[in-house]
């Protein structure tokens, strides 16, 4: 069958959100203070090698903690920024300084140097913005409102941290060795073999609740992919832990099964009122059966 081709949905004016490796790269950072101390703490959790350059009586006490902490990774000069040479090798520029003018400057020397750059408040100088995150090992949320209203995503993140659990991020680093070591036994990229591992590595993040991904082990791995990925089918939990109990046993039917794509129409959304419609109808029709009687 022939798929047409479908013009996007979305509406311009959005940005592209992406999540950038900073592993390794070099990133400069000017300014010390409280904004340019929540960066260094983005940037760290990167792995980037971070330039912080800054007065040293404008250093702020986190960011002062984390030059004193990670000098392996950070290196301070106790300077303002002074011309085009600091660019030199930044594969990423960050102002976070309380002058637009000095951040203007900074700004078009990264555009001739064709460095991608982000002025802290300065949305017309900022190649991306930021946005409110929440990071739980691995799992990486982002709120942006694209710079129509920045506390609101700061609200929405809260909301959205209530709403989690706590163990989404084990739970994910988790299948992340799970997935590396299928793709360690069978590296194909592509192909047939690619589809059927990414068919059955999908089918098992639909059928296993996410709160029983914790608990696997080497050993468990290894059982999974014997009696799972070789045999083209999705052991249960129990199958694979020698009666380890589940984690998620003791909790309510479905309270934390990841819903596939779609399952919300058959989920609790429709499913209760459905089922109670239909016992509505059941019961109705008994009583006008008895009363024909
Ligand atoms: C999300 C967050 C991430 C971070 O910076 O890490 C972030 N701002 C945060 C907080 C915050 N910033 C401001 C307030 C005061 C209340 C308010 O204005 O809402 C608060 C609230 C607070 O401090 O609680 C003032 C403000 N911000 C910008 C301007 C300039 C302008 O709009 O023209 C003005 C002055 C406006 C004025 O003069 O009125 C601009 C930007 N701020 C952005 C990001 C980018 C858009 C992100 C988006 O839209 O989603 C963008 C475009 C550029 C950038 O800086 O990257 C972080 C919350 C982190 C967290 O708590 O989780
Ligand atoms: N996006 C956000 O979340 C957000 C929130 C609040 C404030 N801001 C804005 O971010 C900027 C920084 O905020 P802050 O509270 O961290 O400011 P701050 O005043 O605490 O710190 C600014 C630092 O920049 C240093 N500095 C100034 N010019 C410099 C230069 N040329 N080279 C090197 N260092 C220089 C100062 O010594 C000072 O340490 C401000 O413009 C503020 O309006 C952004």
């Amino acid at each position: 069958m022939q798929t047409q081709p479908v013009d996007s949905p979305s509406p311009s004016g959005g940005s592209l959100m992406i999540a950038w490796q900073l592993k390794d790269k070099r990133v400069l950072l000017v300014g010390g203070g409280e904004v340019a101390s929540q960066r260094v703490e983005h940037l760290l959790g990167a792995d980037a090698h971070i330039t912080i350059l800054c007065p040293e009586k404008g250093l702020c006490p986190a960011t002062k903690m984390y030059i004193d902490n990670h000098p392996q990774r950070i290196s301070y000069y106790d300077r303002r920024f002074t011309g085009p040479a600091e660019l030199h090798k930044m594969d990423l520029v960050l102002t976070a300084i309380d002058s637009p003018a000095a951040s203007r400057e900074i700004v078009e020397l990264c555009r001739k140097a064709k460095i991608p750059v982000n002025a802290a408040d300065i949305p017309d100088l900022c190649d991306f913005y930021f946005g409110a995150q929440i990071r739980d090992g691995p799992l990486q949320i982002l709120i942006s409102s694209n710079g129509n209203g920045p506390r609101i995503a700061a609200l929405i993140k809260d909301k959205v941290r209530a709403s989690l659990e706590g163990h989404e991020g084990l739970a994910i680093s988790k299948i992340g060795q799970l997935r590396s070591q299928l793709k360690g036994r069978v590296p194909e990229i592509g192909g047939a073999t690619g589809r059927k591992r990414m068919k059955w590595m999908s089918r098992i993040c639909n059928e296993w609740r996410l709160k029983d991904f914790i608990a696997l082990d080497d050993d468990m791995i290894q059982k999974l992919l014997d009696e799972g990925w070789e045999k083209n089918r999705v052991p249960t939990f129990e199958e694979v832990s020698s009666g380890k109990p589940s984690p998620s046993s003791l909790d309510s039917p479905g309270s934390d099964k990841v819903q596939p794509p779609n399952s919300h129409l058959f989920g609790s959304n429709l499913l209760l009122p459905l089922a109670n419609f239909v016992a509505g109808a059941v019961v109705m029709a008994a009583i006008m059966l008895a009363r024909q009687r």
